[in-house]
């Protein structure tokens, strides 16, 4: 059952930008969708757009059935975290959280009650006397998850709300956040331009580009069988080739493999995992430099006309700058006009 239905959105600003560009998609109850994309391809504005934070230009949003569209964000059933987190310095943690609850007329018994089984979700139990500038930026990040919380939102809504946090952070929290939305079971739009915390938090991925979805999927398939070019180069590592394809070899560079598409122009993609070495004095590639990261080491290879690839190799020392190698991909993908016409 989808509980935020959002049908032909678009947001067009002065200018004119079009920053969302027709776009719909369906979030199921208690599902965490990433809105994944680089800077500039729509992401918070249609975050802003469900949270009432930015009037569409045409299109309909509806949670549980009811038309939202034109709703302010106080009258929507949505709570929404910003990269910034907002919080009001002069008031403590208790005061912050207790806001909302207090506009709502709740009773301070019940306010009370509600804060401290919040702050207790978030690890911070104990922390309602505290100052929020006496807080950590990671504290202070999840005071104000808390303080959408308090207020039992039917969608959370995340707009990179880790963005100003060191990477180590980061990834504690967003473990942290992917259980509390877990156990809650909240429906929860996420946007973030790091495809890691994507990877890891997502049960879908929307892959934005110009306002218009380029691949909805769960983050193994869009990692694992990207749709367009875009994506294979946005999501993780990957070698983009272009070149052409002539009776199903490929012209650049000889692969020892079948590419069974019509003749012509493509763009093939190989991740670095799925890219073998062979050592040969006739390769077709030439080792340029040696990483060993321990678990591993990456090769990097130059094709002899300045185009660079990438191979994860389990023994790097078995590679040195200088040597010849041929490339054995375990598999690939060949695009052509923007679609993925073979994959293996
Ligand atoms: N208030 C505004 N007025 C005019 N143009 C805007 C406004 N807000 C956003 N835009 C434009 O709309 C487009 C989409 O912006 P948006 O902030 O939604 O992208 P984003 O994917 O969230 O980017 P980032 O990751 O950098 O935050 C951009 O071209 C941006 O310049």
């Amino acid at each position: 059952m989808s509980v935020l239905k959002i049908t032909d959105v678009s947001k067009i600003f002065a200018g004119p930008t079009v920053a969302v560009d027709n776009f719909s998609l369906e979030v199921a109850d208690g599902e965490l969708v990433c809105l994944l994309g680089p800077s500039g391809s729509g992401k918070s504005t249609l975050l802003r757009m469900v949270g009432g934070f930015e009037r569409p230009t045409s299109g309909l949003m509806t949670i549980d059935g009811d038309d939202i569209t034109h709703l302010p964000p106080e009258r929507r059933p949505t709570g929404m975290v910003f990269q910034s987190h907002a919080l009001w310095t002069h008031m403590n943690v208790f005061k912050n959280l207790a806001f909302g609850l207090k506009l709502r007329g709740l009773p301070q018994d019940q306010i009370t009650e509600k804060v401290e089984a919040v702050l207790e979700l978030v690890g911070l139990a104990g922390y309602g006397t505290r100052g929020v500038n006496q807080l950590s930026g990671g504290q202070q990040q999840r005071v104000a998850l808390a303080r959408s919380l308090v207020l039992e939102p039917k969608i959370l809504l995340l707009d990179e709300p880790f963005a100003s946090l060191d990477q180590h952070l980061r990834e504690r929290l967003r473990e942290e956040v992917r259980d509390i939305q877990q156990r809650l079971k909240i429906t929860t739009l996420f946007v973030t331009h790091g495809q890691d915390e994507a990877l890891a938090m997502a049960d879908r991925i929307v892959v934005m580009r110009d306002g218009r979805t380029e691949q909805i999927d769960r983050p193994d398939v869009v990692y694992r069988e990207p749709q367009t070019p875009f994506v294979a180069g946005f999501i993780g590592t990957m070698n983009l080739i272009d070149g052409e394809v002539s009776d199903g070899r490929f012209a650049r560079a000889d692969f020892g493999l079948d590419i069974p598409i019509p003749d012509g122009q493509a763009t093939l993609a190989i991740r670095p995992e799925a890219l073998d070495l062979e050592a040969s004095e006739t390769g077709v590639a030439q080792v340029h430099r040696v990483t060993d990261y321990g678990t591993h080491g990456l090769v990097d290879l130059d094709l002899g006309d300045g185009t660079r690839l990438k191979s994860m190799v389990g023994h790097p020392d078995l590679f040195s700058a200088g040597q010849k190698v041929n490339l054995k991909p375990r598999a690939m993908a060949a695009y052509r006009d923007d679609a993925r016409v073979y994959w293996s």
